[in-house]
């Protein structure tokens, strides 16, 4: 069921689906809380499963001008606290693992299981800056053009032909995005800090899924950081869209896991 929370004069974007210990899944970039639809249908029967849009994605507005990292693990401490949620299971895809690290920072005692998806702990490295910068500037010049090319990217060659139809629906729900929106969230993208040490710190379970062709996450860094925060690992042939490229293979390990 779609609902809204009202946040610092915003509408925050939720949904809520089932019964029972709680699990909250926390989508990429440019993505939003459909993204979930097969995850939801999968542990909806045995869990109370939550999707949050972040800022300034799908049908959450903007706030100010950077979306930080911090600041979408306060608005979705606010989903929490509206659904009287003390403690949940943590999915975050991409960005949205950013975000899961953020919240661990700040509520490690609400984490019951921390799973990143396709995601890293580390912040931007000098290079991967100016690519935000130019991103900026590419989304000014032509918002349409960036968003067709960053989501086609995120895929393996193979997958990108394959998956056409899901590429396309994930393109034409990105491009309803405020050039705004896009830009506040390249910002804390690339403002964001390294919490490499939250996860190392981190007593609960956690886990790490990675993409052995990853082309956002490079695999023997995030293989690496694994090992160093003691996270179980698990990898699957394919790129950073494994909620999609490798979609049953991914169920069955939650299922696993949670
Ligand atoms: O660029 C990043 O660091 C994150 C990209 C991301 O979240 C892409 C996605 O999965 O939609």
């Amino acid at each position: 069921m779609q609902e809204y929370i009202s946040y610092k004069n915003i509408q925050i974007a939720f949904t809520v689906e089932g019964k029972g210990k709680t699990i909250v899944l926390l989508h990429g970039f440019l993505e939003s809380s459909s993204i979930w639809k097969n995850i939801v249908s999968a542990f909806k029967e045995t869990h109370q499963v939550i999707t949050i849009d972040l800022l300034g994605h799908g049908k959450t507005d903007k706030l100010g001008y950077i979306h930080s990292m911090e600041t979408m693990a306060e608005t979705v401490n606010a989903v929490l606290a509206e659904m009287k949620v003390e403690k949940a299971s943590f999915i975050g895809h991409s960005m949205g693992g950013y975000v899961v690290l953020a919240f661990a920072e700040k509520f490690p005692q609400k984490i019951e299981k921390l799973i990143l998806l396709n995601s890293t702990t580390v912040a931007d490295s000098e290079e991967r800056k100016e690519n935000r910068d130019r991103a900026k500037r590419l989304v000014k010049q032509n918002k349409q053009a960036f968003i067709s090319m960053a989501i086609k990217n995120l895929f393996t060659d193979a997958n990108r032909n394959k998956l056409r139809n899901e590429i396309h629906v994930l393109v034409e729900e990105a491009i309803q995005l405020p050039e705004e929106n896009i830009i506040a969230s390249v910002e804390g993208l690339k403002n964001r800090k390294d919490r490499t040490a939250i996860l190392q710190q981190y007593s609960g379970k956690k886990v790490i899924i990675a993409g052995k062709n990853d082309p956002v996450v490079p695999f023997t860094e995030i293989q690496a950081i694994a090992e160093k925060t003691n996270s179980t690992f698990i990898c699957f042939e394919g790129g950073h869209m494994s909620y999609l490229e490798n979609q049953e293979e991914l169920t069955e390990e939650l299922k696993k896991i949670l």
